[in-house]
C-alpha cells in the first residue's frame, strides 16, 4: 500500500503544530523531514529541534528525516536521539555509505540511500538489501516547490524490477514535485512512499481533507 508522507518544508511553521494535528487527523503515518546545511544544497531548514518538536507533537508517528548534508556521519545520532526513526542521506557525499549504513542500523534506526536525480540506480545494487528505503529524489534537492524532472518515472520502474528480481523488501520513496495530476501514476511506477511538500500544506485549513483524499487514491497501490 503506498503511503502519504506530508514533507514540513512546504508547512507554515509558525503553525507547526495545528497543521501537523490536521495531517494526523486525515490518517498520515509517515512525516518527511528535510534537513539542509547550505553546503550539500544551496538553502538552509532547520536541525534536530524540530525533529524534537514534531516527536512532541506526533508521538506515534514514523519521522522520515532525509538530510540533504555533506557530513550526515557528523550528526545522524543526534538525529536519531531527536526522534527520527529513518535516516536517508545522500549516496553522493558518503563513499563509505556501507559503513554508515551500519553505524545508523547499529543505533536503532531505519537506514536508507537517498539519490540526485542524475545519480543512476545501478550504484545502489550491493547496498540495496540492507537498505529500508531508496529516496529517488525527483527533483534537484534543494528546495519546494519545483516541477518534476522528466523520466523520473523510467527510474523508479528501473529501481523497482531490480528489487522484485532480487526477491527484496526496500521500499521506494520518491519526494519533489509530486501533485494530483502524477501522484497516481507514480504510485503505479512503484512508489510505495511518496512525500509531498507543497500538494499538502498549500491547503491551509483543509489539509485534513487533502490528506485523506491522496491516501485514498494512491492506497491500491
Ligand atoms: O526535498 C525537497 C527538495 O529538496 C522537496 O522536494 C520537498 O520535500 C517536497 O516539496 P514539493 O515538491 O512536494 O513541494
Amino acid at each position: 500500500m503506498a503511503l502519504l508522507a506530508p514533507s514540513i518544508l512546504s508547512c507554515d511553521f509558525s503553525r507547526l503544530k495545528e497543521q501537523l494535528l490536521m495531517a494526523q487527523e486525515g490518517g498520515v503515518e509517515v512525516i518527511h523531514i528535510d534537513v539542509m546545511d547550505g553546503h550539500f544544497v544551496p538553502n538552509i531548514t532547520f536541525g534536530t529541534l524540530i525533529v524534537e518538536a514534531v516527536r512532541k507533537i506526533l508521538p506515534k508517528a514514523f519521522l522520515d528525516v532525509h538530510l540533504m548534508i555533506q557530513n550526515p556521519q557528523d550528526c545522524y545520532l543526534d538525529f536519531i536521539h531527536a526522534g527520527a526513526d529513518n535516516i536517508s542521506f545522500h549516496l553522493e557525499v558518503v563513499p563509505d555509505f556501507d559503513f554508515l549504513i551500519n553505524l545508523i542500523l547499529k543505533a536503532g534506526a531505519k537506514a536508507s540511500l537517498a539519490v540526485a536525480p542524475g545519480t543512476p540506480v545501478h550504484m545502489l545494487d550491493q547496498i540495496l538489501p540492507k537498505l529500508y528505503m531508496v529516496l529517488l529524489m525527483t527533483v534537484n534537492p534543494g528546495f519546494g516547490g519545483q516541477k518534476i524532472i522528466p523520466g523520473m518515472d523510467q527510474k523508479i520502474i528501473q529501481l523497482k524490477k531490480k528489487i522484485k528480481l532480487r526477491g527484496l523488501n526496500t521500499l521506494i520513496e520518491i519526494d519533489g514535485g509530486i501533485h494530483e495530476n502524477n501522484i497516481e501514476y507514480l504510485a503505479s511506477c512503484g512508489a510505495s512512499i511518496i512525500a509531498a511538500g507543497s500538494l499538502i500544506f498549500s491547503q491551509e485549513d483543509k489539509i485534513t481533507q487533502k490528506v485523506r483524499e491522496i491516501s485514498d487514491k494512491i492506497k491500491r497501490f
